[in-house]
């Protein structure tokens, strides 16, 4: 421990001194979700008038961007975003933040060869243990990728942080970093516990019906896949594996309800294997050193090739909208980009592929904006909208009328079968635009 602590202590310095090796220009990335540098970026905004063309890049951005609050021109600081959620999409489509389009699975990848390397890499981890390791806490993700790359490595230290045990490339060492501060100790971000909709809770249903005992779940980020767990915490189900990228709430509900053991698991055998987490505080003190949860890096739980050797696989994700030809958009309202492909195609891909794997991508059949209910199902996607899932990926969709199975149809059957699961009050109207498109039989049933 001295050794390690000699040299903790020779890189210890304030935040302010940490955020002074900024110069302008520079590219600087903060640790993605969780781990975005929050001290960190509230001391470089007061910089702002010495600093220039800054680029930060972060991932979903959960705390306030202190240098965007500072610069609303966007001249001394100008963010990108792995993936607009969490504060993110507030400042969204704006001077102040962009999109940077990936899949998940890639960013390691990504990182160290395709995007500009790192000038400042400053992620926020647990205190330093007694072998000289800091753990990344709430995500993994590509931190490892990001401290390879980066001219100079940054900790910020917060003893709120869980430690999550790994897994891979779940913590560094003390020789892997340039300056360490501890953070002032704010608590990590905590979301508040979602409760689902009756519709959520149809769809859910649904899934419900396609699970069995000893298969392995994948949950989406949102609403369905959120009720998908809480219904599998109350169902008779045993024996079930997590697999998944983001470590929610559900699964501490079927965690503690018994459900499951990852007993089944071709691999990660009795390990519940996730890259980040997101939630509530009573989760993040769930997965606190718990030794049935291992934390990866993210090119590992994404792999399509990683996710195909466990069988029975299920994923569950969700959708902004959906056209006749089995396109998926979750990611934007036409050109207004709303959050991003994340792992989402990585875990239709992979399902597929899995031995009596299952891929379910679920959307509620309508949604009302400004009073205006419109039917998520279109003719083609909304002028501009982004397809998150290519028609030759999508294998089932999901609304709160039932199941569409997408894979090996053609186009009249693809249209078929999402007629018959869109809104009824929108059927006849996607009827004739099918037969517009050229893609409806006459002999076509309905539903
Ligand atoms: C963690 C994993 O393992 S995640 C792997 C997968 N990753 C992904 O799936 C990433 C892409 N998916 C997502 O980001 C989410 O699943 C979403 C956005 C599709 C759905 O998430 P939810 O939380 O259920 O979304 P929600 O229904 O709140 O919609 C988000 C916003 O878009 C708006 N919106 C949604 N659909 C539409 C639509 N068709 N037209 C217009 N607006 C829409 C909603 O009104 C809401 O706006 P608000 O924030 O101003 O209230
Ligand atoms: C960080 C990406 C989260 C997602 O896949 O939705």
């Amino acid at each position: 421990m001295n050794n390690f602590m000699e040299e903790y202590k020779r890189k210890l310095v304030t935040v302010d001194e940490a955020a002074k090796v900024v110069k302008s220009g520079d590219w600087v990335e903060y640790g993605p979700v969780l781990n975005c540098a929050v001290d960190f970026d509230e001391a470089l905004a007061k910089r702002k008038d010495e600093l220039w063309d800054v680029k930060i890049r972060t991932a979903i951005g959960p705390y306030t961007h202190y240098t965007i609050e500072a610069d609303p021109s966007g001249e001394h600081f100008v963010w990108s975003s792995w993936h607009q959620a969490g504060q993110d999409r507030k400042y969204a489509n704006s001077k102040n933040l962009y999109f940077c389009p990936m899949n998940l699975s890639e960013l390691p990848q990504m990182t160290r060869q395709d995007a500009i390397p790192s000038d400042v890499f400053v992620v926020q981890t647990t205190p330093m243990d007694k072998h000289g390791y800091f753990n990344f806490g709430l995500s993994s993700l590509h931190a490892i990728a990001a401290i390879e790359t980066a001219k100079i490595v940054i900790f910020e230290v917060n003893d709120k942080m869980p430690r999550c045990l790994g897994g891979n490339q779940e913590c560094a060492h003390i020789s892997q970093v340039d300056y360490v501060f501890e953070s002032k100790g704010k608590s990590v971000a905590a979301l508040p516990a979602i409760h689902p909709n009756e519709v959520e809770e149809k769809i859910a249903g649904f899934i419900l019906e396609r699970l069995y005992n000893g298969c392995c779940i994948q949950l989406g980020i949102g609403g369905v896949p959120n009720a998908v767990g809480k219904m599998v915490a109350q169902s008779d189900l045993k024996d079930l594996g997590v697999h998944t990228e983001m470590y929610a709430d559900a699964y501490v509900d079927m965690s503690k309800a018994g459900k499951i053991t990852g007993a089944c698991k071709n691999i990660d055998k009795y390990k519940q294997v996730y890259s980040f987490a997101m939630g509530t505080s009573e989760m993040y003190d769930f997965i606190d050193e718990n030794p049935g949860l291992a934390s990866y890096s993210i090119d590992y739980t994404n792999d399509p090739a990683v996710i195909a050797q466990i069988d029975n696989f299920v994923s569950i994700n969700a959708a902004v909208e959906m056209d006749l030809f089995g396109q998926i958009c979750s990611e934007s309202i036409g050109t207004k980009q709303i959050s991003g492909t994340g792992g989402q195609l990585d875990f239709v891909i992979g399902a597929y592929h899995s031995k009596g794997g299952q891929s379910f991508v679920c959307l509620p059949s309508t949604v009302t904006i400004k009073g205006n209910v419109s039917s998520r199902i279109k003719p083609t996607i909304t002028p501009g909208g982004i397809v998150t899932d290519p028609r030759t990926c999508t294998d089932m969709v999901v609304t709160e009328y039932g199941i569409a199975k997408i894979k090996g149809q053609n186009t009249w059957q693809r249209a078929e079968n999402l007629i018959n699961i869109a809104h009824p009050d929108f059927r006849d109207e996607l009827i004739k635009e099918a037969e517009n498109m050229k893609i409806w039989r006459r002999s076509n049933k309905r539903g």
